[in-house]
Parts: C-alpha cells; sequence; structure tokens
C-alpha cells in the first residue's frame, strides 16, 4: 500500500469527519438564522495548526519511549503526551517497564480531568487487552479522551486492535504519525515480534585503515575513552554482549558495565567451536555477571568453565539428540543461537567481534545496525574489522546506509543500517466513516505488517 496516499486519504476522512460535526451544528443553528458555516479556509489553518501541535506531542512521544530502549523487559518502549481539548500539554509519560503501567495511563494519571475531551499521542497502538495491566483502550475511553493520534500498529495478534476498539467507544483514532521515528525507537520489542529473534548491533572500535588490532594482537586501546564510554552505555542498553572465542583467547575482555555508565549488566555470552580451548581462568568466567557459553549441539555434555552455563545450539528446527548428519559441522547456527536468546528472555544483543563472529552473523542476516567507533590512527597491518564474507567481486559488495555519523570525543561514530531497515509497520487499513454515531468519521485501525 503506498503510504503517503494513505496518510492523505486518513487526513481527507479526518477532515470529512470533523466537517460533518462542526457544519452539522452550523446547519442546525443556520435553521435557527443565527450562524454561518465556518469558511473552509479556518477549517484548513486549524487543521494545520493541530497537526502542527500533535507532530510536536508525537516527537516528545517518541523521545521519551527511546529513553526506555533496552530496559522496558519483555514490553515494548512507548512513550505517551495528552493534549487537552485546546491542544495543551497536560501531561506525558513512557512505560518503564513489563508489569508497570503503560505509557497512555502514565500520562493520562499526570493530566487527570484535564485529559476529558483531549487527544493522547501515543508511538504505539493503545492495547487492548488485559495483561499485567489493564487494556489502555479502557483508561484513555474512562479518561474521556476524545481523539488518538498514534504513530505504530500493534503487529501482534494479543494485543493488537487497539484502534478499532477505540473507534468502537467513539474515540476519532488516526495512525501512522512519525511511524518511521517510533518504529526506531522501539526496534528490539518489534524485531522480536516480527523476526522472532533479538535486535542485534554489531559494534566495533577501529582505526581509519578499518583495524581492529595491531599485528602483535595488541588493541588496547584504538578508540578513546570518549568512545569507550558510549560502547558501555551500548552495553548498558542490551541484554547481552556476545563474542566469539578468539577475542577471549587474544583480549581476555570483562565485558561489563563500566566507565561510570549505569545500568543493568548485559548476560554475558561467548560462542565457540570447542568450549576446550577456552581458558578456564577467563575474565567471562568471574561470575560477575551470568555468563552463556554457546557451543555446536554435540559438546552438549562437555563441561562447563565454573562460572559459566553451558548452551548447546542444534541446527535450526531439530530435535537436539537428532541432528541430521554434518549440518551442525562444529559451528554454532547464528539464527538458532539468537532464537535460543530469545527463548531466554534476552531482547537485544550486542555483538563486540570479533572478526569472525561479526563475520559469520552478517552472513546469515542477523545483524541490524553496525555502530564503529572510528579512531583517526592508522596501523597499516594487523587483523581487518570484518573476516571472510565470501564475497569476491565489487557486485557482491553488502551495501548499507549510513544512519548517523558524529564525533565522540576525537573519534567518529557512525551507525550503518542494512537496506531495507526494519520495516514501519504497515498503516492501518480506516473504515469509511459510519453514519450517525457519535465519533463516527473514527479511523480505524485493523494493524497490518509488510516485511
Ligand atoms: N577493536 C575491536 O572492536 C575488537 C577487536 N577484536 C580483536 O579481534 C581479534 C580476534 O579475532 P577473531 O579470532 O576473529 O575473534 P572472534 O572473537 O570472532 O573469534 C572467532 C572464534 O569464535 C568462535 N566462533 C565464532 N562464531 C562461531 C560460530 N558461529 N560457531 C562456532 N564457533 C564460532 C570460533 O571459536 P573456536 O576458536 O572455538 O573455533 C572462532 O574461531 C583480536 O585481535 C581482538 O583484539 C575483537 C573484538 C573487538
Ligand atoms: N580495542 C577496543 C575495543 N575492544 C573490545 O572491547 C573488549 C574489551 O572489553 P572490556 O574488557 O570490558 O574493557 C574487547 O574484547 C573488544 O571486544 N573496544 C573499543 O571500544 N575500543 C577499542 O579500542
Amino acid at each position: 500500500m503506498d503510504r503517503q496516499a494513505e496518510r492523505g486519504r486518513q487526513a481527507e476522512q479526518t477532515e470529512q469527519a470533523e466537517q460533518s460535526g462542526q457544519d452539522g451544528q452550523a446547519e442546525q443553528a443556520g435553521q435557527d438564522g443565527q450562524v454561518e458555516r465556518k469558511p473552509a479556509r479556518e477549517r484548513a489553518e486549524r487543521r494545520t495548526a493541530r497537526e502542527q501541535v500533535e507532530q510536536r506531542a508525537m516527537r516528545r512521544a517518541v523521545e521519551l519511549a527511546a529513553e526506555r530502549l533496552g530496559l522496558t523487559g519483555a514490553n515494548p518502549t512507548v512513550g505517551c503526551v495528552v493534549l487537552d481539548d485546546r491542544l495543551r500539554v497536560v501531561g506525558e509519560g513512557s512505560h518503564r517497564h513489563d508489569g508497570e503501567p503503560h505509557a497512555e495511563v502514565v500520562a493520562l494519571a499526570a493530566a487527570g480531568t484535564r485529559a476529558r475531551g483531549g487527544t493522547a499521542v501515543v508511538t504505539l497502538e493503545p492495547c487492548a487487552h488485559t495483561g499485567r495491566t489493564g487494556p489502555c483502550t479502557e483508561a484513555l475511553r474512562a479518561a474521556g479522551v476524545a481523539r488518538v493520534v498514534y504513530a505504530v500498529a500493534d503487529p501482534t495478534p494479543r494485543a493488537g486492535g487497539g484502534a478499532a476498539v477505540l473507534a468502537a467507544a467513539g474515540i476519532a483514532t488516526e495512525g501512522g504519525l512519525l511511524a518511521a521515528e517510533a518504529t526506531r525507537a522501539n526496534r528490539y520489542w518489534l524485531t522480536n515480534a516480527t523476526r522472532l529473534r533479538p535486535w542485534v548491533t554489531w559494534k566495533f572500535g577501529a582505526t581509519l585503515d578499518g583495524r581492529i588490532a595491531a599485528a602483535d594482537g595488541s588493541s588496547r586501546w584504538i578508540t578513546s575513552a570518549a568512545a569507550r564510554a558510549d560502547a558501555h552505555l551500548l552495553r548498558a542498553r542490551h541484554g547481552a554482549v556476545l563474542v566469539g572465542a578468539g577475542t577471549v583467547r587474544t583480549d581476555d575482555p570483562h565485558l561489563g558495565v563500566r566507565h561510570g555508565v549505569a545500568g543493568p549488566a548485559p548476560v554475558r555470552v561467548v560462542v565457540a567451536a570447542d568450549p576446550s580451548r577456552l581458558p578456564a581462568t577467563a575474565r567471562v568466567f568471574d561470575g560477575s555477571a551470568r555468563t552463556l557459553l554457546a557451543v555446536p549441539e554435540r559438546f552438549a555434555r562437555a563441561a562447563a568453565p565454573p562460572g559459566a552455563e553451558l548452551l548447546p545450539i542444534g541446527p535450526p528446527d531439530s530435535p537436539p539428540d537428532d541432528p541430521p548428519a554434518g549440518s551442525d559441522g562444529g559451528q554454532v547456527d547464528p539464527r538458532a543461537l539468537l532464537s535460543a536468546l530469545l527463548g531466554l528472555g534476552i531482547r537485544s544483543v550486542l555483538v563486540e567481534g570479533g572478526p569472525r563472529t561479526a563475520a559469520r552473523l552478517l552472513a546469515a542476516d542477523c545483524v541490524d545496525e553496525a555502530v564503529g567507533h572510528l579512531a583517526p590512527a592508522l596501523l597499516g597491518a594487523g587483523p581487518a574489522l570484518l573476516g571472510d564474507l565470501g564475497i569476491a567481486t565489487i557486485g557482491g559488495a553488502l551495501r548499507w546506509e549510513f544512519r548517523a555519523a558524529e564525533p565522540v570525543g576525537p573519534d567518529l561514530r557512525v551507525s550503518v543500517v542494512p537496506v531495507p531497515d526494519l520495516p514501519v509497520p504497515d498503516l492501518p487499513v480506516p473504515d469509511l466513516p459510519g453514519e450517525g454515531a457519535p465519533g463516527e468519521g473514527a479511523l480505524v485501525g485493523a494493524g497490518g505488517w509488510t516485511a
């Protein structure tokens, strides 16, 4: 579906709905000979002013959601701003963690009675189900909200369909405002729901000539303290930090959150083709955080080093005790690994190398974003930041898109995403305005998802 055309259609329908309400009044008054129809220009100006306020409110709601990325447990990151009937901001809030009130409920509580007749602007279609908390559609109705503007349709069968429920309750409902921004703010949960795996960020620190260590293996430090603090912030916002056995052997990393960054310690995941080649004294096995040692299925009965749990990974969709011959080949299948991690409640993974581990994940199309800290340093020799992807000719290059590039201390932080990026959930298909009932102009969302 053409998103822009669809949005135009929704705006047109909203206008029709407004017109039918206002003009109805004007015509009634006109019969008494007192009021004339409002000029079209005035209506258009009011609509534009309202759109601008709603867009500003949605930007704020996206900001509120993004602040909680990686911190909401099993739940999505959602932000909400409530406007009163004169479009003034009277409440805002975000969802903090699963089990706690949803963003709409937080923002409505802040707004109190000022929400009556107002607009709720929210980054995700309000839920219509009772989980650990009640349905947001009911909270919005009870607060007397007249209009709901949301960014992204909820793709989950359990909680989706809220827009239709709101519309049935006579609340004008519109979806799709700043959908790309809201999708990004909620990227972990949307990836979990639609790709059935954790969101994966690959992070590296490299010299300008793309080396991640010197020829003698030394690599502390390529990047500045500012860039390393940024890397620790990334760690604190991911459920797990993943490295290959080679990095454990060469660098003996700790993989905890330090550098003055506050936040939960991520699970440490080490991928190894043969666990016996890892030193039991490695710092990742120090017990300071949960450590999973992901190994091929045939090592399922091997002894894990103290401080680590073995995570045997079979080939995808095959019984663990009966892998098809040759399919595990001493390798850990990246998709099966990610699916196992999601099964353990890990919703996002920060891959911190090294080059061979990153290459395997990339080759399996399992990386959603790369964040590189590039130091203005040159080595001329030493391992390259990425291992072999099996690409022999320039036409085969993986061509991604820069999302951002900004200085971090003396270094440059680049963020790159595959093309296409995580798709924005499709705009809901609105019902045509009905007849007679209040709220008949409501735009109803069924909530779809395009790949
Ligand atoms: N500057 C930076 O940002 C970083 C730099 N580095 C540097 O990288 C270098 C290490 O590179 P490299 O050895 O490639 O490191 P890796 O961490 O990629 O280790 C590769 C090893 O990990 C295991 N492994 C990875 N994926 C799989 C899989 N899917 N299935 C089975 N086993 C898997 C294998 O272990 P096995 O050995 O058991 O076969 C493989 O040999 C070091 O010099 C280090 O300093 C590393 C990380 C970040
Ligand atoms: N050398 C290098 C990085 N190396 C990465 O950091 C890991 C060390 O983590 P820790 O032991 O917790 O400090 C190391 O194994 C590798 O994954 N990172 C960077 O941001 N910049 C750098 O210059």
